[in-house]
């Protein structure tokens, strides 16, 4: 099934090369590898990172004291052009992601994870190494970018057609996707401009309207951070299913408990290096350790 993955860049999708199909979980060559009496149930990868390094070069950075006097010195022109400061957010990460599978995205602020999210959705570049995608990934909250002078109702409707649904699809689910915001939970304000909206009314419905497809690979970012226990639980729960309809989830969480209820492995970045691994148990139990929580 690797043969199918594409190249994930900015603007662009191309098939991964012959060796991308090799380059995870020892697929064996079955030519030479006998076949087993009872086959263990193949797993199809949905995203390979491979050596992936992400630096992002900011212009216009000072000297990076902030002093008075570095400021008079920019404005008398002895220096004249700012200097370009190199932040390598993402270090060498390789990991394979299986279709059916909820990873959860942890570590300490800043250590990456954002980053390496926004690389698998293809929106940002890798300065080394590849990552290859089965299908599209959809970045929850950027792919469905929602319009502040629109009403709540026109977004659930140009969200969804933006994401691939026809307007029958949209008519079928819009009722869902409101009812699942809960933002007419206190009056009609599905019906007002979004600017009208809190924070976090706007995440729940931007979570709510990228939730209603299935996505092969679905990446959220802190999106249940936002609401209350009961939006919680209800994303959690459509986390679980998106899940069991053979799409991949990623999940970027702060909340360990969130990381717990609806991720079966996590993968714990550290400045941008990937430290562990593994089944949620034993990473986040290292984790805790580690920051003393
Ligand atoms: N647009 C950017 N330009 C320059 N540096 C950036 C940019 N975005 C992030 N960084 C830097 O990259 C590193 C990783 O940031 P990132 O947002 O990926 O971390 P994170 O683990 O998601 O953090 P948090 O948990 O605080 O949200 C940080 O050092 C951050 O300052």
């Amino acid at each position: 099934m690797a043969d199918t993955l594409t190249e994930t860049a900015p603007g662009s999708t191309r098939p991964a090369p012959a060796d991308a199909a090799t380059a995870f979980a020892g697929t064996p060559d079955p030519a030479t590898t006998p076949v087993p009496a009872q086959r263990a149930p193949e797993r199809v990868p949905t995203v390979i990172a491979d050596g992936v390094d992400i630096v992002y070069r900011v212009t216009g950075a000072g000297s990076g004291r902030g002093s008075a006097t570095s400021a008079l010195s920019r404005i008398l022109g002895r220096r004249r052009r700012p200097g370009v400061r190199e932040v390598h957010a993402v270090r060498n990460v390789s990991f394979t992601a299986y279709r059916g599978e909820a990873i959860g995205l942890i570590g300490t602020n800043g250590s990456g994870k954002s980053t390496l999210l926004r690389a698998v959705a293809g929106l940002i570049p890798c300065e080394n190494g590849r990552i290859y995608t089965d299908g599209q990934p959809s970045l929850m909250g950027v792919n469905a970018a929602l319009m502040d002078d629109l009403t709540g109702e026109r977004n659930v409707t140009l969200g969804c057609l933006a994401m691939g649904m026809s307007r029958e699809q949209v008519r079928e689910r819009y009722d869902g996707i409101v009812d699942f915001s809960g933002v007419n939970e206190k009056g009609d304000f599905i019906s007002l401009p979004m600017r009208t909206y809190s924070s976090g009314m706007k995440a729940r419905l931007r979570f709510s309207i990228g939730a209603a497809k299935d996505h092969d690979v679905l990446l959220i970012d802190e999106a249940l951070a936002t609401g209350d226990r009961a939006f919680q639980k209800r994303s959690e729960e459509r986390i679980r299913e998106l899940r069991e309809k053979a799409g991949t989830v990623f999940l970027v969480s702060h909340s360990n408990k969130s990381i717990r209820d609806t991720c079966d492995r996590v993968l714990w970045l550290e400045k941008g290096e990937l430290r562990m691994d593994g089944p949620t148990e034993e990473v986040l139990a290292e984790y805790e350790r580690f920051t003393g929580k």
